[in-house]
């Protein structure tokens, strides 16, 4: 589905965000890209979606190149960005429904489908309330049911889990897995680590802008009885603090 051979991204200022990155993301699994803050993640997902321009390196995204052809990115990803969805003067309904048709879906389907989502995440009481009154956990379920209502081939959340409560964190993670389930790719960032450990399929680490371990959760553990969180930590240095030195 996606294939990334030694991307480079050096910022303005030499900030070198990603440093010969090279990995591959199949359909019907859920890939989590993990890494502490500022390792890279954001920038590597942004490049994909054709929001940044990579320094040098390649993707290939079903087989064509997102870099040359940012509209075709965004017709086969879906992307909910870290950030907030600035939303005003629509409710959650809307705003998913709009969406939806803009990414081509039919109007009574989106419509099912965004009912559905509302109710699947447990937020159908907001569903009708003006954006503006949302917490900042609805606005966050909010913007992953934009990224989900009419999917790519690949989907890509960034940080989806935060601001929201265990109970509909759980939610989260079952419409992740029915993604996949479905074929989707996904391609998720978090640092809720121990909760994403049961959803992933593969994990690739970041650390100051290179891959340092790619697998599957048991396959990093090595047979270890300890949790992803555990050997993550192991892998990027654990309480150093001069690893987290920028
Ligand atoms: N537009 C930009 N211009 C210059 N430097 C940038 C820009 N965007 C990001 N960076 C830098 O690139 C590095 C990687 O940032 P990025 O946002 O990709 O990290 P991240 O892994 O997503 O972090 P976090 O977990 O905190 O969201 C950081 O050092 C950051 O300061």
């Amino acid at each position: 589905m996606l294939h990334i051979d030694s991307l480079t991204k050096v910022y303005r200022r030499g900030v070198r965000a990603n440093d010969d990155i090279s990995l591959d993301v199949d359909a019907g699994r859920v890939t989590g890209l993990l890494g502490h803050n500022g390792a890279g993640k954001t920038t590597l997902l942004h490049q994909v979606v054709g929001l940044v321009r990579p320094t040098s390196g390649r993707i290939r995204l079903l087989g064509r190149d997102p870099v040359a052809d940012p509209a075709y990115a965004r017709s086969a990803c879906s992307f909910q960005p870290q950030s907030q969805a600035p939303l005003t003067g629509v409710t959650p309904r809307q705003a998913i429904e709009i969406v939806g048709r803009i990414r081509g879906g039919r109007r009574g389907a989106v419509r099912k489908r965004t009912a559905g989502l509302l109710a699947g995440l447990g937020i159908e009481e907001w569903a009708d309330a003006p954006a503006e009154r949302l917490s900042g956990g609805v606005r966050r379920l909010t913007a992953f049911c934009m990224a989900i209502v009419e999917p790519g081939r690949l989907v890509m959340l960034d940080e989806p889990t935060n601001d929201v409560d265990p109970v509909r964190r759980r939610l989260l993670w079952a419409q992740i897995r029915s993604l996949a389930a479905a074929g989707h790719a996904v391609v998720l960032v978090t640092h809720n680590i121990a909760e994403a450990e049961r959803t992933i399929d593969r994990v690739v680490v970041l650390d100051h802008g290179r891959v340092v371990a790619a697998g599957s959760p048991a396959d990093l553990a090595a047979g270890r009885d300890t949790g992803l969180e555990e050997v993550y930590i192991g892998l990027t240095g654990g309480n150093d603090s001069a690893t987290l030195v920028p």
